[in-house]
Protein backbone atom coordinates (compact mmCIF):
# COMPACT_ATOMS: atom_id res chain seq x y z
CA UNK A 1 0.00 0.00 0.00
CA UNK A 2 0.91 3.70 -0.57
CA UNK A 3 0.38 6.15 1.81
CA UNK A 4 0.63 9.84 1.82
CA UNK A 5 1.27 11.83 5.42
CA UNK A 6 0.95 15.25 6.09
CA UNK A 7 0.89 17.37 8.95
CA UNK A 8 3.55 20.01 10.44
CA UNK A 9 4.55 23.32 11.95
CA UNK A 10 5.02 21.68 15.26
CA UNK A 11 5.73 18.19 17.10
CA UNK A 12 1.62 18.32 18.55
CA UNK A 13 0.67 17.40 14.33
CA UNK A 14 3.58 15.58 13.40
CA UNK A 15 4.28 12.64 15.70
CA UNK A 16 0.30 11.73 15.53
CA UNK A 17 0.58 11.42 11.62
CA UNK A 18 4.32 9.57 12.78
CA UNK A 19 2.41 7.39 14.74
CA UNK A 20 -0.02 6.65 12.27
CA UNK A 21 2.39 6.09 9.30
CA UNK A 22 4.25 3.03 11.93
CA UNK A 23 0.46 1.66 12.70
CA UNK A 24 0.00 1.34 8.76
CA UNK A 25 3.28 -0.28 8.30
CA UNK A 26 2.74 -3.05 10.70
CA UNK A 27 -0.87 -3.74 9.95
CA UNK A 28 0.05 -3.70 6.32
CA UNK A 29 2.69 -5.90 4.65
CA UNK A 30 5.25 -3.84 2.21
CA UNK A 31 3.37 -0.17 3.25
CA UNK A 32 5.29 2.62 1.52
CA UNK A 33 4.93 6.00 3.19
CA UNK A 34 5.98 9.65 2.30
CA UNK A 35 5.66 12.71 4.58
CA UNK A 36 4.99 15.63 2.97
CA UNK A 37 5.43 18.96 5.16
CA UNK A 38 7.04 21.93 4.68
CA UNK A 39 11.01 22.95 4.70
CA UNK A 40 10.05 25.54 8.22
CA UNK A 41 7.87 22.96 10.13
CA UNK A 42 9.77 21.15 12.62
CA UNK A 43 8.78 18.45 10.37
CA UNK A 44 11.64 18.95 8.02
CA UNK A 45 13.80 18.17 11.18
CA UNK A 46 11.78 15.26 12.61
CA UNK A 47 10.75 13.61 10.26
CA UNK A 48 13.92 12.29 8.20
CA UNK A 49 15.17 11.86 11.54
CA UNK A 50 12.44 8.78 11.78
CA UNK A 51 13.50 8.00 8.40
CA UNK A 52 10.17 8.63 6.52
CA UNK A 53 11.22 10.06 3.45
CA UNK A 54 9.78 13.32 3.20
CA UNK A 55 9.17 15.94 0.78
CA UNK A 56 8.24 19.74 1.14
CA UNK A 57 5.65 22.21 -0.84
CA UNK A 58 5.33 25.67 -0.35
CA UNK A 59 2.87 26.96 2.48
CA UNK A 60 2.23 29.87 4.07
CA UNK A 61 -0.81 30.62 7.21
CA UNK A 62 -3.20 33.09 6.74
CA UNK A 63 -3.56 36.42 8.66
CA UNK A 64 -6.63 36.24 10.44
CA UNK A 65 -7.28 40.01 9.82
CA UNK A 66 -7.69 41.77 5.73
CA UNK A 67 -4.18 42.27 4.95
CA UNK A 68 -2.02 42.83 1.71
CA UNK A 69 0.61 39.83 3.08
CA UNK A 70 -2.82 37.58 2.61
CA UNK A 71 -2.27 38.41 -1.19
CA UNK A 72 0.96 36.68 -1.13
CA UNK A 73 -0.11 33.90 1.11
CA UNK A 74 -3.16 33.08 -1.80
CA UNK A 75 -0.14 33.01 -3.73
CA UNK A 76 1.63 30.70 -2.13
CA UNK A 77 -1.48 28.62 -1.43
CA UNK A 78 -1.90 28.08 -4.86
CA UNK A 79 1.64 27.27 -5.66
CA UNK A 80 1.78 24.93 -2.74
CA UNK A 81 -1.33 22.94 -3.99
CA UNK A 82 0.16 22.73 -7.51
CA UNK A 83 2.97 21.11 -5.70
CA UNK A 84 1.00 19.16 -3.80
CA UNK A 85 -0.70 18.05 -6.66
CA UNK A 86 2.56 17.00 -8.88
CA UNK A 87 3.72 14.57 -5.74
CA UNK A 88 0.41 12.91 -5.71
CA UNK A 89 0.02 12.34 -9.28
CA UNK A 90 3.92 10.81 -9.14
CA UNK A 91 3.21 8.82 -6.10
CA UNK A 92 -0.02 7.71 -6.57
CA UNK A 93 -1.06 7.05 -3.11
CA UNK A 94 -4.05 4.48 -2.16
CA UNK A 95 -4.60 6.68 0.61
CA UNK A 96 -3.75 10.80 1.90
CA UNK A 97 -3.97 11.28 6.05
CA UNK A 98 -3.75 14.56 7.65
CA UNK A 99 -2.99 15.50 11.12
CA UNK A 100 -3.42 18.90 11.06
CA UNK A 101 -1.39 22.71 10.24
CA UNK A 102 -1.33 24.30 7.37
CA UNK A 103 0.66 21.77 4.88
CA UNK A 104 -2.80 19.22 5.72
CA UNK A 105 -4.60 22.13 3.61
CA UNK A 106 -3.60 22.01 -0.25
CA UNK A 107 -2.53 18.05 0.57
CA UNK A 108 -5.29 16.56 1.36
CA UNK A 109 -7.37 18.66 -0.57
CA UNK A 110 -5.88 17.73 -3.53
CA UNK A 111 -5.99 14.17 -3.11
CA UNK A 112 -9.89 14.27 -2.18
CA UNK A 113 -10.15 16.05 -5.58
CA UNK A 114 -8.51 13.27 -7.13
CA UNK A 115 -10.96 10.82 -5.49
CA UNK A 116 -8.36 9.02 -3.27
CA UNK A 117 -9.44 8.21 -0.32
CA UNK A 118 -8.82 10.43 2.79
CA UNK A 119 -8.92 10.97 6.36
CA UNK A 120 -7.89 13.23 8.42
CA UNK A 121 -7.46 13.20 12.60
CA UNK A 122 -7.96 16.24 15.10
CA UNK A 123 -6.14 16.13 18.04
CA UNK A 124 -7.63 19.05 19.94
CA UNK A 125 -11.19 19.71 21.62
CA UNK A 126 -11.41 22.68 19.43
CA UNK A 127 -10.11 21.73 16.01
CA UNK A 128 -7.91 23.66 13.94
CA UNK A 129 -8.97 26.32 11.02
CA UNK A 130 -7.49 23.58 8.32
CA UNK A 131 -8.95 20.30 9.89
CA UNK A 132 -12.48 22.67 9.96
CA UNK A 133 -12.13 23.38 6.46
CA UNK A 134 -11.05 19.70 5.02
CA UNK A 135 -13.38 18.09 6.66
CA UNK A 136 -16.08 18.96 4.23
CA UNK A 137 -14.21 17.43 1.55
CA UNK A 138 -12.53 14.22 3.35
CA UNK A 139 -13.84 10.38 3.59
CA UNK A 140 -13.47 10.05 7.32
CA UNK A 141 -12.64 12.69 9.90
CA UNK A 142 -11.15 11.57 13.26
CA UNK A 143 -10.98 13.19 16.73
CA UNK A 144 -9.57 12.99 20.28
CA UNK A 145 -12.45 14.44 22.05
CA UNK A 146 -15.99 13.98 21.97
CA UNK A 147 -16.38 18.04 21.87
CA UNK A 148 -15.09 18.65 18.59
CA UNK A 149 -17.94 17.19 17.35
CA UNK A 150 -19.79 20.10 17.14
CA UNK A 151 -17.38 21.81 15.35
CA UNK A 152 -17.73 19.17 11.73
CA UNK A 153 -20.51 19.78 9.38
CA UNK A 154 -23.09 17.15 9.92
CA UNK A 155 -22.71 15.09 6.82
CA UNK A 156 -18.66 14.37 7.80
CA UNK A 157 -18.21 11.00 9.20
CA UNK A 158 -16.32 11.73 12.29
CA UNK A 159 -15.28 9.01 15.04
CA UNK A 160 -13.88 9.66 18.14
CA UNK A 161 -10.67 7.82 18.28
CA UNK A 162 -8.71 9.55 21.08
CA UNK A 163 -4.99 10.58 19.91
CA UNK A 164 -2.71 8.05 18.73
CA UNK A 165 0.93 7.77 20.08
CA UNK A 166 3.90 6.11 18.37
CA UNK A 167 4.38 2.47 19.19
CA UNK A 168 7.36 3.25 20.79
CA UNK A 169 6.10 5.60 23.51
CA UNK A 170 4.10 2.25 24.93
CA UNK A 171 7.31 -0.42 24.17
CA UNK A 172 10.21 1.30 25.93
CA UNK A 173 12.06 0.01 28.97
CA UNK A 174 12.48 2.05 31.49
CA UNK A 175 15.77 0.56 32.79
CA UNK A 176 17.24 0.28 29.02
CA UNK A 177 15.90 4.11 28.78
CA UNK A 178 17.52 4.97 31.86
CA UNK A 179 21.26 3.84 30.26
CA UNK A 180 20.56 5.00 27.22
CA UNK A 181 19.98 8.35 28.55
CA UNK A 182 23.18 8.18 30.91
CA UNK A 183 21.14 8.45 33.70
CA UNK A 184 21.05 6.45 36.98
CA UNK A 185 18.97 3.68 37.94
CA UNK A 186 18.52 4.74 41.45
CA UNK A 187 16.93 7.79 42.04
CA UNK A 188 13.32 9.51 40.97
CA UNK A 189 13.47 11.01 37.62
CA UNK A 190 11.92 14.27 36.88
CA UNK A 191 11.42 15.15 32.92
CA UNK A 192 10.80 18.92 32.24
CA UNK A 193 9.86 20.08 28.68
CA UNK A 194 7.78 22.90 27.11
CA UNK A 195 6.11 21.07 24.33
CA UNK A 196 7.66 20.67 21.20
CA UNK A 197 9.35 24.44 20.43
CA UNK A 198 9.98 24.76 24.62
CA UNK A 199 8.75 27.10 27.05
CA UNK A 200 10.87 30.40 27.96
CA UNK A 201 8.65 30.84 31.54
CA UNK A 202 9.31 26.52 32.47
CA UNK A 203 12.98 27.57 31.40
CA UNK A 204 13.11 30.66 33.83
CA UNK A 205 11.53 28.70 36.47
CA UNK A 206 13.69 25.65 36.09
CA UNK A 207 16.43 27.68 37.08
CA UNK A 208 15.28 27.67 40.96
CA UNK A 209 14.61 23.72 40.91
CA UNK A 210 18.40 23.21 39.33
CA UNK A 211 19.63 25.26 42.19
CA UNK A 212 17.18 23.29 44.91
CA UNK A 213 18.18 19.88 43.32
CA UNK A 214 21.54 20.25 42.26
CA UNK A 215 23.20 17.20 42.95
CA UNK A 216 20.37 15.97 45.46
CA UNK A 217 21.28 11.92 45.50
CA UNK A 218 17.70 10.99 45.43
CA UNK A 219 16.39 13.20 42.02
CA UNK A 220 17.81 13.64 38.82
CA UNK A 221 16.53 15.97 35.94
CA UNK A 222 16.17 15.96 32.30
CA UNK A 223 14.95 19.20 30.84
CA UNK A 224 14.68 19.85 27.07
CA UNK A 225 14.68 23.89 26.69
CA UNK A 226 13.28 23.90 23.03
CA UNK A 227 15.98 24.57 19.84
CA UNK A 228 15.49 28.32 20.15
CA UNK A 229 15.77 28.76 23.90
CA UNK A 230 18.75 26.35 24.69
CA UNK A 231 21.33 28.85 24.67
CA UNK A 232 19.60 31.21 26.31
CA UNK A 233 19.20 29.16 29.55
CA UNK A 234 22.69 28.15 29.17
CA UNK A 235 23.52 31.68 29.66
CA UNK A 236 20.62 32.20 32.50
CA UNK A 237 22.14 29.64 34.53
CA UNK A 238 25.71 30.89 34.22
CA UNK A 239 24.59 33.83 35.40
CA UNK A 240 22.85 32.73 37.85
CA UNK A 241 26.26 31.53 39.54
CA UNK A 242 25.64 27.71 38.42
CA UNK A 243 27.74 25.47 36.99
CA UNK A 244 26.27 22.96 35.20
CA UNK A 245 29.40 20.21 34.75
CA UNK A 246 29.64 20.19 38.53
CA UNK A 247 25.94 18.68 38.70
CA UNK A 248 26.26 15.13 37.94
CA UNK A 249 22.43 14.75 38.38
CA UNK A 250 21.17 17.93 36.04
CA UNK A 251 20.74 16.88 32.22
CA UNK A 252 20.40 20.00 29.97
CA UNK A 253 19.01 19.28 26.40
CA UNK A 254 18.02 21.30 22.95
CA UNK A 255 15.37 18.70 22.38
CA UNK A 256 14.40 15.18 23.05
CA UNK A 257 14.41 13.00 19.92
CA UNK A 258 14.17 9.87 21.64
CA UNK A 259 10.84 11.25 23.74
CA UNK A 260 9.89 7.51 24.44
CA UNK A 261 13.01 6.83 26.41
CA UNK A 262 12.66 9.99 28.20
CA UNK A 263 8.90 9.62 29.24
CA UNK A 264 9.77 5.51 30.31
CA UNK A 265 12.42 7.19 32.42
CA UNK A 266 10.50 9.32 34.14
CA UNK A 267 8.59 9.33 37.33
CA UNK A 268 7.34 12.68 37.20
CA UNK A 269 6.64 15.10 34.36
CA UNK A 270 6.70 18.89 34.15
CA UNK A 271 5.34 20.48 30.75
CA UNK A 272 3.23 22.42 28.80
CA UNK A 273 0.11 20.96 27.92
CA UNK A 274 -0.40 20.23 24.50
CA UNK A 275 -2.99 17.40 23.69
CA UNK A 276 -0.20 14.67 22.00
CA UNK A 277 1.88 15.52 24.92
CA UNK A 278 -1.08 14.81 27.59
CA UNK A 279 -1.67 11.71 25.19
CA UNK A 280 1.50 10.36 25.75
CA UNK A 281 1.68 10.94 29.85
CA UNK A 282 -1.66 9.24 30.58
CA UNK A 283 -1.03 6.50 28.11
CA UNK A 284 1.48 5.82 30.28
CA UNK A 285 0.10 6.57 33.58
CA UNK A 286 3.07 9.33 34.08
CA UNK A 287 1.70 11.85 37.32
CA UNK A 288 2.43 15.38 35.91
CA UNK A 289 2.67 19.22 36.86
CA UNK A 290 1.23 21.09 33.41
CA UNK A 291 1.37 24.17 32.79
CA UNK A 292 -0.38 25.20 30.11
CA UNK A 293 0.23 27.74 27.38
CA UNK A 294 -2.38 30.66 27.94
CA UNK A 295 -1.82 31.93 24.35
CA UNK A 296 -2.93 28.66 22.38
CA UNK A 297 -5.82 29.13 20.61
CA UNK A 298 -8.81 30.00 22.71
CA UNK A 299 -6.75 29.11 25.94
CA UNK A 300 -7.09 25.08 25.05
CA UNK A 301 -4.48 23.98 26.38
CA UNK A 302 -5.43 24.98 29.95
CA UNK A 303 -9.15 23.20 28.93
CA UNK A 304 -6.43 20.02 28.51
CA UNK A 305 -5.04 20.39 32.02
CA UNK A 306 -7.89 20.39 33.65
CA UNK A 307 -9.30 17.24 32.23
CA UNK A 308 -5.97 15.79 33.90
CA UNK A 309 -6.03 17.59 36.82
CA UNK A 310 -10.03 17.30 38.04
CA UNK A 311 -9.56 13.66 37.91
CA UNK A 312 -6.10 13.86 40.19
CA UNK A 313 -3.92 12.81 37.20
CA UNK A 314 -2.17 16.19 37.54
CA UNK A 315 -1.37 19.73 39.13
CA UNK A 316 -1.97 22.85 36.96
CA UNK A 317 -0.31 25.59 37.55
CA UNK A 318 -1.16 28.57 35.42
CA UNK A 319 0.89 30.31 33.35
CA UNK A 320 0.81 33.76 35.10
CA UNK A 321 1.19 32.16 38.77
CA UNK A 322 4.58 30.32 37.80
CA UNK A 323 7.66 31.09 39.78
CA UNK A 324 10.74 29.20 40.36
CA UNK A 325 9.78 29.26 43.91
CA UNK A 326 6.24 27.67 43.25
CA UNK A 327 7.73 24.96 40.89
CA UNK A 328 9.92 23.87 43.84
CA UNK A 329 7.26 23.75 46.08
CA UNK A 330 5.23 21.99 44.19
CA UNK A 331 7.65 19.16 43.35
CA UNK A 332 8.56 18.74 46.63
CA UNK A 333 5.47 18.12 47.74
CA UNK A 334 4.96 15.52 45.20
CA UNK A 335 8.62 14.36 45.31
CA UNK A 336 8.36 13.45 49.03
CA UNK A 337 5.01 11.31 48.62
CA UNK A 338 5.27 8.46 47.09
CA UNK A 339 2.11 7.69 47.71
CA UNK A 340 0.47 10.39 46.00
CA UNK A 341 2.46 9.98 43.17
CA UNK A 342 1.16 6.47 42.96
CA UNK A 343 -2.73 7.77 43.41
CA UNK A 344 -1.64 10.23 40.40
CA UNK A 345 0.02 7.82 38.03
CA UNK A 346 -3.72 5.57 38.46
CA UNK A 347 -5.79 8.77 37.93
CA UNK A 348 -3.44 9.09 34.53
CA UNK A 349 -3.38 5.91 33.36
CA UNK A 350 -7.69 5.70 33.52
CA UNK A 351 -7.24 8.44 30.97
CA UNK A 352 -5.07 6.83 28.67
CA UNK A 353 -6.51 5.96 25.23
CA UNK A 354 -4.03 2.77 24.15
CA UNK A 355 -6.42 1.63 21.56
CA UNK A 356 -6.53 4.71 19.78
CA UNK A 357 -3.92 4.50 17.12
CA UNK A 358 -5.40 0.65 16.12
CA UNK A 359 -8.88 2.65 15.83
CA UNK A 360 -7.40 5.29 13.72
CA UNK A 361 -6.09 2.28 11.53
CA UNK A 362 -9.69 0.25 11.70
CA UNK A 363 -10.83 3.69 9.79
CA UNK A 364 -7.95 3.98 6.92
CA UNK A 365 -8.72 0.33 6.55
CA UNK A 366 -12.59 0.97 6.03
CA UNK A 367 -11.95 3.53 3.50
CA UNK A 368 -9.23 2.00 1.27
CA UNK A 369 -11.16 0.45 -2.20
CA UNK A 370 -11.17 -3.17 -1.62
CA UNK A 371 -7.93 -4.50 -2.51
CA UNK A 372 -7.52 -7.42 -4.67
C1 LIG B 1 1.32 26.58 21.50
C2 LIG B 1 0.36 25.67 20.84
O1 LIG B 1 -0.62 26.09 20.23
N1 LIG B 1 0.66 24.37 20.96
C3 LIG B 1 -0.13 23.35 20.32
C4 LIG B 1 0.79 22.35 19.65
O2 LIG B 1 1.70 22.02 20.69
P1 LIG B 1 2.98 21.13 20.63
O3 LIG B 1 3.53 20.98 19.27
O4 LIG B 1 3.88 21.56 21.71
O5 LIG B 1 2.25 19.78 20.92
P2 LIG B 1 2.06 18.71 21.96
O6 LIG B 1 2.42 19.09 23.34
O7 LIG B 1 0.70 18.19 21.71
O8 LIG B 1 3.11 17.63 21.43
C5 LIG B 1 4.47 17.79 21.51
C6 LIG B 1 5.08 16.54 20.96
O9 LIG B 1 6.46 16.74 20.85
C7 LIG B 1 7.15 15.70 21.52
N2 LIG B 1 8.42 16.25 21.99
C8 LIG B 1 8.46 17.41 22.68
C9 LIG B 1 9.67 17.92 23.13
C10 LIG B 1 10.86 17.20 22.87
O10 LIG B 1 11.97 17.59 23.24
N3 LIG B 1 10.76 16.04 22.16
C11 LIG B 1 9.58 15.54 21.72
O11 LIG B 1 9.53 14.47 21.10
C12 LIG B 1 6.21 15.25 22.60
O12 LIG B 1 6.54 13.96 23.05
C13 LIG B 1 4.88 15.33 21.88
O13 LIG B 1 4.66 14.20 21.08
O14 LIG B 1 0.05 21.27 19.10
C14 LIG B 1 -0.83 20.57 20.00
C15 LIG B 1 -1.57 19.49 19.21
O15 LIG B 1 -2.23 20.06 18.10
C16 LIG B 1 -1.79 21.53 20.69
O16 LIG B 1 -2.59 20.81 21.63
C17 LIG B 1 -0.96 22.61 21.37
O17 LIG B 1 -1.78 23.51 22.09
Amino acid sequence: MRVIVTGGGTGGHIYPALAIAKGLQSRFNNTEILYIGTNRGLEADIVPKANFPFKAITVAGFQRKLSPANLKVLWQAMQGYQEARAIIKEFKPDVVIGTGGYVCGPVVLAAARRGIPTLIHEQNALPGITNRILSRFVDQVTATFEDSLKYFPKKARVTVTGLPVRPEITQADRSTALQSLNLQQGPLTLLVFGGSRGARRINQAMIEVIREYANDPDIQILHATGQVGYQEFLDQVTRNGMNLDNYVNITIKPYLYNMHEALAAADLVVSRAGAATLAELTVLGLPSILIPYPYAAENHQEHNARALADRGAAILIRDAELTGVKLVQQLKELLDDKKRLQNMSVASKNLGRPEALNDIINCVERILPRRK
